[in-house]
């Protein structure tokens, strides 16, 4: 199949079929004829996802009944052809000739004609609108800003000023950001070897280990990647370990540990290795710790463990905790614009409940004096304010410890929203157990 046929096929698995994005694209990859393309299929259907009402809207206007049951993935096509006429520098001929070549290869032959008539039509008015205005004003807010209109009602509520900012931001592509991994190399020597290979990059002040790439590229492409030199990992995700305890001896846990980002650099800060559990209930998902931990040449114990439970916990309590909560992901939606269309208003509430659970249970695992820092990469203040308000309020024996001089128990936490900074949205609260 050629890439565009491949992209549709990667969103339509995940609109019809409730996939991710990145395990669809990796069937979608695997099945194009041009192993060259991965590329072009990734930014295909990405863009479609990141632009989906719009680009609905505009494939409902121009077909008198939609395509249904068997021809479901054809529309999703026709979304593939006109992201590259709107969003693209691909020319208006290539996207549409192999765009409907693709309408053919997904054994539709009988729609090419349509597929073709569409797409020339939106070439036609598209020329049209350069001539007349540029910025295009949206009837609703879910078109202007290609969200569902439950998550934007959810941001109006809680951000009434930023809201904008957040919708905006997650439309943006995000950048390329590496962790230097201090046991083996120092950010200035790493950056050297980069220069070396010509590879634009720059550190930041906003994080010790922190690169930034120019562009993003192909991690075996850059220096030290099979030495454990660096990971990927973005700036906000890399703000954790700073908040961490690493002396010497202290026995540590991280309870959502997959795939290990925060694990490793939780370790790589400490001079001498912690004592350190990583737990999660995904296997799949842990065995990728451990191919981490080994790359970057660290250790840590590994179960597959329930959080919200206790078989798995010998008793002896723990100094510190990581807790990177499963959240809803609504402040990395620029690297995973499926989670908007995947994501529903009653998963908030579902998941403020499990974070609730988990907060309450690993809580008891902690020695007086302890300290348990809780992260999610939501914006959504009912996983993130509420749930550490609510904690506060209900436990005598925990306090917040500030990150920054103005959260308050009233307002605990870090709240990164997306685009700070060049960060992903986050938040992080630390709490200590009192004696
Ligand atoms: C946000 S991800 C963790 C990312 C990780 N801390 C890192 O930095 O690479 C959340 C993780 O929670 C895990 N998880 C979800 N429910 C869980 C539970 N009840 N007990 C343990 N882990 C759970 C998921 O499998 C997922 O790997």
């Amino acid at each position: 199949m050629n890439s565009r046929a491949c992209a549709a096929q990667a969103v339509y698995e995940v609109l019809e079929h409730g996939r991710s994005l990145s395990d669809s694209l990796v069937s979608a990859q695997q099945a194009c004829t041009n192993p060259k393309d991965k590329g072009l299929i990734a930014e295909l259907s990405y863009g479609v996802l990141r632009w989906l009402p719009q680009l609905d809207i505009r494939a409902q206007d121009k077909l008198s009944k939609p395509f249904k049951g068997k021809n479901r993935v054809i529309h999703h096509l026709l979304l593939v052809g006109m992201y590259q006429l709107i969003h693209t520098r691909i020319p208006g001929h290539a996207a549409v000739s192999e765009t409907v070549e693709a309408c053919r290869q997904l054994g539709a032959k009988g729609l090419a004609g349509v597929t073709n008539g569409v797409l020339r039509s939106v070439q036609r008015d598209l020329a049209a609108e350069v001539n007349t205005s540029t910025d295009q004003q949206w009837p609703s807010d879910t078109l202007q800003y290609a969200h569902p209109k439950w998550f934007i009602e959810a941001l109006k509520a809680d951000y009434p000023n930023h809201w904008r900012l957040i919708l905006e931001a997650n439309t943006e592509r995000a950048p390329m950001w590496l962790r230097v991994n201090r046991r083996k190399i120092s950010r200035d020597e790493f950056l050297d070897a980069l220069e070396a290979e010509q590879i634009d990059a720059n550190p930041t002040i906003v994080g010790e280990d922190a690169v930034l790439l120019a562009e993003p590229c192909d991690v075996r492409k850059l220096p030290g990647f099979d030495d454990g030199w660096f990971a990927v990992q973005d700036l906000a995700a890399q703000q954790a370990a700073s908040f961490l305890p690493v002396q010497e001896n202290l026995k540590t846990l991280d309870v959502c540990a997959a795939p290990g980002g925060k694990t490793c650099h939780w370790q790589e800060r400490a001079d001498n290795a912690l004592n350190m559990l990583a737990i999660d209930i995904e296997p799949k998902r842990l065995a990728r710790v451990t191919e981490n931990l080994t790359r970057l040449e660290l250790k840590a114990d590994i179960k597959v463990a329930d959080a919200a439970s206790q078989d798995w916990w010998d008793g002896e309590l723990f100094d510190a905790i990581l807790l990177d909560a499963p959240c809803s992901a609504t402040g990395v939606i620029r690297r995973h614009p499926d989670i908007k269309w995947l994501r529903t208003k009653s998963d908030i509430q579902e998941l403020s409940q499990l974070q609730s659970k988990i907060l309450q249970n690993v809580w008891t695992m902690l020695k007086p004096n302890g300290v348990l820092l809780y992260a999610t990469c939501s914006v959504l203040k009912a996983e993130n304010q509420t749930q550490i308000v609510d904690f506060l309020a209900a436990r005598t024996d925990a306090e917040l410890v500030p990150i920054h001089e103005y959260e308050t128990p009233q307002q605990p936490g870090w709240q990164i929203l997306p685009g700070t900074d060049g960060m992903d949205g986050f938040y992080y609260a630390r709490l200590q157990k009192r004696a």
